[in-house]
C-alpha cells in the first residue's frame, strides 16, 4: 500500500459535468485521463508523479467500472512498451513517470512507438524532477523528444491548462500520428486549484475488445524496410500535421499587448514564474495583465514556425525563457527567425543562467539584464536581495538526506562500517533508493551509483584480486531491473561481488508501493514473492536471508561470511525488516485507536543513563538515527555532553544493538510505556515508583552533603 491513502480523491474522479474538482494538479491530470475516454493506464512511481500512479491504484474498482485497464508497470520500460496498444487499435493510453531516469529507462520502448507511430492516442506523462528539490541528475526530457520526435506539451501551471492539455494531447497524437509527452515539472504536479469537470467517458473501445480482433500491419513494426519509411513519414507527414494541429487548435497562447518594441517567449511551465518576475518588476500583475508581448509556448516541440515569425516580426529583441540546457528552444528560435529573413536579435542564456531552476528571483534579474539593454527607457525597480546576516545564515541548519528514526536499513550500514574495523576499506556500489542515503555522514559509505536497481552491474568492471566490492540494491531497483541486469549478469560472468539487497517490503524511496516481494495483501496484485527465491532462480548459489536487519550480530555474521566464502560466484545477503515509515503509518493509528477504546497497549522506547555514558557518542556515529541527540551532561564534573534519545524514538533498538556489538558502553535502556495498564500492575508501578523515589531522594541528600 502506498504512503498514504487517495480513497478521498477516488471520490474527485466520479465528478460529473458542471461539478468543479479542487485539488492538485497531477490529480487533476488523471481526472483528465478519464474524461478523454482512455481505454488503458500503467506507469511506474516516482516524485513527482507518485500521486497519479497511487490515486489510480486506489481507483482500481472506478477503472474496472469504467472499462479502463490499469497497471502498476515492472519498470518505464514496461510502462511505455504497453503504448503498443494503441498502434494498431484506436485506444486512447497514457503512462506515467519520473523524468529523466524513467524516460532513461523507457527509451527503447518509446523510440519503437515513436518509429511506427500511433493510431489511438498515446500519452506519456513525465514528471520533470529538475530544480531546487530535485533528486536527480540535471538533464531534459526535452532531448528525448527531440530524437524520437514525440511532441512536447509543458502546460501554464493552472489547472484548466493542464486539464485542456490532456485532451488536447490525445488528439494532437491521434491527428499526427505521433506519441504525446506531457511534461508536468514539479510545481505544476503538486499546485492547488480547481476546473470544471465532464463526465468520465468509457473508451470508445476497450483493449479486451481491441484483443478480441487482432490487427496486423507490417509497416507499423520497425523492421526494415518499414523503418526506413518510417523516418520519411516523420519529417513529410507526421511532423507538418502536428504543427498544423497545434496552429489550427491554438494550443501556444498570447499574453500582454499585440505589439511591441521586445518580446518574451516563455516555456508554458515557466510561465506563474515569470508572470511573478515581471509583478515584480512592475510589468504585470497578479493575474497575468502583462505589459510586454509575451508568447507561452504550451508546446516547445515542435516550435511553430508562423507564430513564431509573426510574434518575432517587427520586434527588435525578443527573450527567450527556457530552463536547463543545452538551449534547444534558442537554437530553434534562431533558425527560424534567420529562415523568415527577419532581424529580430534573440537574447537567452546570455542574460540568464545557463543551468538550475528558473525561480522567479531568478528569471526577473535576467528580464531586468534584457530590458536594460533593449528598452532601457522602463524604468525598473532594483531586484537584488540582501544576503542573510552572517550571524544568521551560520544558524541555519543544513538538512542532508538521511535515514528516518527506526529505518531498519541503518543497521545494514552500521554492520558494513563495523565490519570495516576488521576487513579494512571495500569499494561500495550504491544503487537508487533511501539506501543511497548512506554516502552521507554518519555513515559515509558509497563510491559509485549507476541508476535504478544496477548496483550489482556497478560493481561488474571491479574485481579486486583479495577483496570483493560490494553491491548495495532495494528491492525496488532489485525487480525494476536489478535481477538480470546485476544478479543474472554477476552468475553468467561468475561474478564474486558481495550483492547486500535491502527488502524493506516496498518501494519505499518512491512512497511506499508494493512491489512482488511485499509482504502486504494485496487486493489488486500478487506479492510474496521471496527475493530469495528469484536470485537462486537465475543461477545465484550463495544466498543468504537475514530476516531481521536490527540483529547486528547476524548481519554482521552474514556479510563476514559473503566477504570471506572460499566459494566462487556472486554472493547475495537479502537484509529484510519493514520500513519503519510505513509500519508506523499502519501501527500509529491502530495503537491510538486501542488507547482510547481503554485497552492495554505497550510502547517500546529506548534511552540513555546520563550518569553511565560516557559522552563519547560512537553510538550517535555508528548509528545517525534522528532521535539520537546530545544533552547537557547532568553531572557537574564532566563536560561532554550526553547521548540522549529523544521522544520521537520507536522503539527498533539499533543503539541498544549498537552498544553492545560494537562494545561500547552498557548506558541504554529500554522501557516500556504501558498505556492503560491492569489493576495490578498499577499497583505494582506505584510501589515501584515510591522505592525508586525514596533511593533518588536518599542518593541527592548525600550528594548535596558533598556539594561545594
Ligand atoms: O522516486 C525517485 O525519486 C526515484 O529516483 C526513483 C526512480 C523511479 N524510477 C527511476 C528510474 C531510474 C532511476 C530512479 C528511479
Amino acid at each position: 500500500m502506498a504512503e498514504r491513502s487517495f480513497a478521498a480523491e477516488v471520490e474527485l474522479l466520479k465528478l460529473g459535468e458542471g461539478e468543479t474538482f479542487t485539488g492538485e494538479g497531477i490529480l487533476a491530470v488523471t481526472k483528465a485521463l478519464l474524461q478523454s475516454g482512455v481505454a488503458y493506464v500503467g506507469g511506474y512511481q516516482g516524485s513527482p508523479i507518485s500521486h497519479l500512479m497511487d490515486v489510480f491504484a486506489d481507483a482500481n474498482d472506478l477503472l474496472a467500472s469504467l472499462g479502463v485497464h490499469f497497471e502498476a508497470s515492472a519498470s518505464e520500460a514496461t510502462a511505455a512498451a504497453m503504448l503498443a496498444a494503441s498502434v494498431n487499435y484506436p485506444l486512447r493510453g497514457a503512462v506515467a513517470w519520473k523524468s529523466v531516469v524513467g524516460t532513461n529507462v523507457a527509451s527503447d520502448a518509446l523510440s519503437n512507438v515513436a518509429s511506427g507511430g500511433v493510431t489511438g492516442g498515446a500519452l506519456v506523462i513525465v514528471g520533470e524532477d529538475y530544480g531546487e528539490g530535485s533528486s536527480i541528475m540535471q538533464e531534459r526530457t526535452h532531448a528525448f523528444a527531440m530524437k524520437s520526435q514525440m511532441w512536447l506539451i509543458d502546460p501554464r501551471p493552472n489547472l484548466p491548462s493542464i486539464v485542456d492539455a490532456v485532451e488536447q494531447g490525445f488528439r494532437l497524437s491521434e491527428a499526427s500520428n505521433t506519441p504525446v509527452m506531457l511534461e508536468l515539472r514539479v510545481r505544476s504536479c503538486h499546485m492547488t486549484g480547481s476546473f470544471v469537470a465532464k463526465d468520465n467517458l468509457r473508451p470508445a473501445m476497450t483493449v479486451d475488445e481491441a484483443a478480441a480482433a487482432p490487427v496486423r500491419d507490417t509497416s507499423r513494426i520497425v523492421l526494415p524496410p518499414a523503418n526506413f519509411l518510417h523516418e520519411v513519414e516523420k519529417v513529410e507527414k507526421r511532423w507538418p500535421a502536428g504543427i498544423a494541429f497545434v496552429r489550427e487548435n491554438r494550443l501556444n497562447e498570447w499574453f500582454g499587448p499585440d505589439e511591441g518594441e521586445v518580446g518574451l517567449i516563455v516555456q508554458g511551465g515557466l510561465f506563474n514564474s515569470l508572470n511573478r518576475a515581471m509583478e515584480l518588476l512592475g510589468l504585470s500583475d497578479a493575474f497575468g495583465a502583462a505589459r510586454l508581448p509575451v508568447y507561452c509556448l504550451n508546446v516547445t516541440y515542435p516550435l511553430i514556425p508562423d507564430e513564431v515569425a509573426a510574434f518575432c516580426r517587427g520586434k527588435r529583441a525578443v527573450l527567450v525563457l527556457e530552463e536547463g540546457q543545452p538551449e534547444f528552444i534558442e537554437h530553434e528560435l534562431n533558425t527560424l527567425v534567420r529562415r523568415a529573413d527577419l532581424q529580430t536579435r534573440i537574447v537567452g542564456k546570455e542574460v540568464l543562467p545557463r543551468a538550475g531552476d528558473y525561480t522567479a528571483h531568478v528569471m526577473a534579474q535576467g528580464l531586468r539584464t534584457f530590458l536594460a539593454e533593449w528598452q532601457p527607457a522602463l524604468d525598473l525597480p532594483d531586484l537584488s536581495i540582501a544576503p542573510l546576516p552572517a550571524p544568521v545564515a551560520a544558524q541555519i541548519p543544513q538538512r542532508p538526506a538521511g535515514f528516518c528514526t527506526g529505518c531498519p536499513e541503518r543497521p545494514v550500514f552500521t554492520s558494513m562500517k563495523l565490519l570495516e574495523r576488521e576487513l579494512g576499506p571495500t569499494h561500495v556500489s550504491a544503487d537508487i533508493g533511501c539506501h543511497l542515503f548512506s554516502i552521507l555522514p554518519p555513515f559515509n559509505i558509497g563510491n559509485t551509483t549507476m541508476g535504478y536497481g544496477l548496483g550489482t552491474a556497478g560493481a561488474s568492471a571491479f574485481k579486486p584480486k583479495d577483496k570483493r566490492a560490494i553491491a548495495v540494491m532495494g528491492d525496488g531497483g532489485f525487480w525494476h531491473n536489478g535481477l538480470t541486469s546485476g544478479i543474472g549478469n554477476a552468475v553468467f560472468n561468475k561474478d564474486d561481488t558481495v550483492t547486500v539487497i535491502v527488502d524493506n517490503g516496498y518501494s519505499a524511496a518512491t512512497g511506499g508501493q508494493d512491489i512482488l516481494s511485499s509482504r502486504a495483501d494485496n487486493r489488486a496484485r500478487t506479492t510474496r514473492h521471496p527475493i530469495e527465491r528469484a536470485v537462486r532462480g537465475i543461477g545465484a548459489g550463495w544466498v543468504r536471508t537475514v530476516d531481521r536487519t536490527y540483529d547486528l550480530k547476524r548481519m554482521m555474521a552474514a556479510l563476514r561470511e559473503a566477504m570471506t566464502s572460499p566459494e566462487r560466484g556472486p554472493k547475495i545477503v537479502v537484509a529484510q525488516s519493514e520500513c519503519m515509515l510505513n509500519r508506523q503509518r499502519r501501527e500509529k493509528p491502530r495503537v491510538r485507536k486501542a488507547m482510547s477504546e481503554g485497552k492495554r497497549v505497550v510502547r517500546e522506547r529506548f534511552g540513555v543513563d546520563p550518569d553511565t555514558c560516557t559522552g563519547d557518542h560512537s553510538c550517535i556515529r555508528l548509528s545517525g538515527c534522528p532521535s539520537l541527540s546530545i544533552k547537557p551532561n547532568p553531572d557537574p564534573l564532566r563536560r561532554d555532553p550526553v547521548a540522549h534519545v529523544d521522544n520521537s524514538c520507536v522503539g527498533c533498538g539499533l543503539c541498544g544493538e549498537v552498544s553492545h556489538a560494537a562494545v561500547l558502553c552498557p548506558s541504554f535502556y529500554r522501557a516500556s510505556i504501558v498505556a492503560n495498564p491492569g489493576r495490578w500492575e498499577g499497583r505494582w508501578k506505584a510501589l515501584r515508583s515510591r522505592l525508586i523515589g525514596a533511593l533518588q531522594k536518599r542518593d541527592a541528600r548525600l550528594r548535596a552533603a558533598r556539594a561545594f
